[in-house]
């Protein structure tokens, strides 16, 4: 029997503010095979970040499970958790998230910190990444010396430099141009179909949507009908 890479059964999250309970997600359903490119949409506060995170391991369910390679990372303690993300998550966000004293090289070498490896091997594999999105000659810059199109391919680097099982991306065009955007997307879109990278993506844009190989809707924290592109 096929196993999904991602496995998400009846998952709830709510916050508690005070005396004040928000519930966010009320049971979802999804599975995300190997090499597959989701979009995940929806309106304002539909859930989408929170799904994400969750999928991600960057937060816990309320209830319900997520399992991803067959591993139940609901059931992992927080330190668990927090080694399980460093192994198999690479994070890509709006506002990129560098480090403006380092270097792109460096700052793609960061997530490889956390590993037992040599700073030749470091430096190795980040030119290997930087490489992949195209700036292999910007290994040197800080991140103020290159556009915003640039500081997310960077990023992209540092997310693909320990070769994560699953990448996820929260809005990685939302603060560029529409042709910047698009370069970007067909980046994700090369690491995918060359690649077989596994990506999941939240946007507010259709037309990034379009890169994808299907879309999933959220709103009001439940999924809606799901449209698949190619
Ligand atoms: N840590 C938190 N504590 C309390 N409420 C939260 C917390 N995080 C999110 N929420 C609430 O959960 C709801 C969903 O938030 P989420 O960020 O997942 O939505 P979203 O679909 O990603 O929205 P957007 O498109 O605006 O980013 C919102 O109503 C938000 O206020």
């Amino acid at each position: 029997m096929s196993e999904a890479l991602v496995e998400i059964r009846s998952l709830t999250k709510h916050y508690t503010r005070g005396k004040q309970t928000v519930e966010v997600l009320h049971g979802i359903d999804l599975d995300i095979p190997r090499g597959d490119f989701v979009a995940l949409m929806g309106p304002s506060g539909s859930g989408k970040t929170t799904l994400l995170n969750l999928i991600g391991g960057l937060d816990t369910p309320t209830s319900g499970s997520v399992s991803v390679e067959g591993r139940r990372i609901d059931e992992f303690s927080t330190g668990e958790l927090a080694r399980w993300r460093a192994e198999h998550i690479g994070f890509v966000f709006q506002f990129y998230n560098l480090l403006p004293v380092l270097s792109a090289q460096k700052n793609v070498e960061l997530p490889l910190l956390l590993a037992k490896m040599g700073s030749a091997e470091r430096a190795k594999r980040a030119k290997v990444a930087l490489t992949l999105v195209g700036l292999a000659d910007r290994g040197g810059h800080k991140p103020n010396e290159l556009s915003g199109g640039q500081e997310q391919r960077v990023a992209i680097a540092r997310a693909l430099v320990t070769d994560p099982t699953l990448l996820v991306c929260d809005e990685p065009t939302g603060d560029l141009d529409r042709k910047t955007a698009d370069e970007v997307l067909t980046l994700l879109q090369t690491l995918n179909r060359e690649h077989g990278k596994t990506i999941i993506m939240v946007t507010h844009d259709p037309k990034a949507a379009e890169f994808a190989n299907r879309t999933v809707h959220l709103d009001k924290g439940l999924l809606a009908d799901e449209a698949t592109a190619h």
